[in-house]
């Protein structure tokens, strides 16, 4: 899945806003940041987990995997490039996680609007600020008082509206450890 990132020049990258032109790149996190994320999961013994966006299905492999092994749940996960659905879907299937993992196919805006009540955690991570926050808002409502939020690129209307007094949330930068992406945003729901 890093074979395209290997051969981007991270310093001089300029990144095209339409999510369209990117369908063989996955712009996944790190494999450190897959591990924080399973921890995570685990530890909070999450049972509904919502994912923005999917992307080749990096990080929703270690989302699912945490389900998995405390025994059960789901991964509701949304993307927007049908390509990249069809690679995550293969993807997730050859990691024999297809059972804990729920495909939203389009803008995850609207997708994600029909995820059941109790979120435990949320993986925000679009590389799309003004999406992200959108997203936020519409998870909001269905986000149970002590879930996790991690915003794994610290879009700054994001970390704006988080960080606001009475927010209603607890905010945390999270080191990952990983030269390729070093900080996240942990938000807890009160
Ligand atoms: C940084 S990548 C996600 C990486 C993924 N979380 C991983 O680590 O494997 C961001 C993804 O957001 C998708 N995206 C951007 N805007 C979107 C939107 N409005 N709705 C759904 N997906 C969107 C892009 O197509 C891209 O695949």
């Amino acid at each position: 899945m890093y074979e395209r990132e290997r051969h981007i020049d991270w310093e001089t990258y300029s990144h095209h806003p339409d999510p369209h032109h990117h369908a063989g790149t996955g712009f996944s996190l790190s494999p450190e940041q897959g591990d924080q994320l399973y921890l995570l999961v685990r530890y909070g013994q999450a049972r509904t987990v919502v994912e923005f966006a999917t992307s080749l299905g990096f990080s929703t492999i270690f989302l699912a995997a945490a389900l998995k092994d405390s025994g059960r749940g789901m991964v509701h996960t949304a993307e927007i490039v049908p390509e990249k659905v069809q690679q995550a879907r293969e993807n997730v299937a050859r990691a024999g996680l297809d059972e804990y993992v729920t495909f939203h196919e389009g803008d995850a805006r609207k997708e994600l609007t029909s995820v059941p009540q109790g979120i435990d955690f949320a993986l925000i991570d679009g590389w799309a600020p003004a999406v992200s926050l959108d997203v936020l808002k519409v998870i909001e409502p269905r986000l149970r008082s002590g879930a996790l939020v991690y915003n794994e690129n610290r879009d700054r209307e994001f970390l704006d509206y988080v960080r606001e007094q009475g927010s209603g949330y607890l905010n945390l930068p999270l080191l990952s450890g990983s030269a390729y992406k070093p900080q996240g945003e942990l938000s807890l729901r009160v």
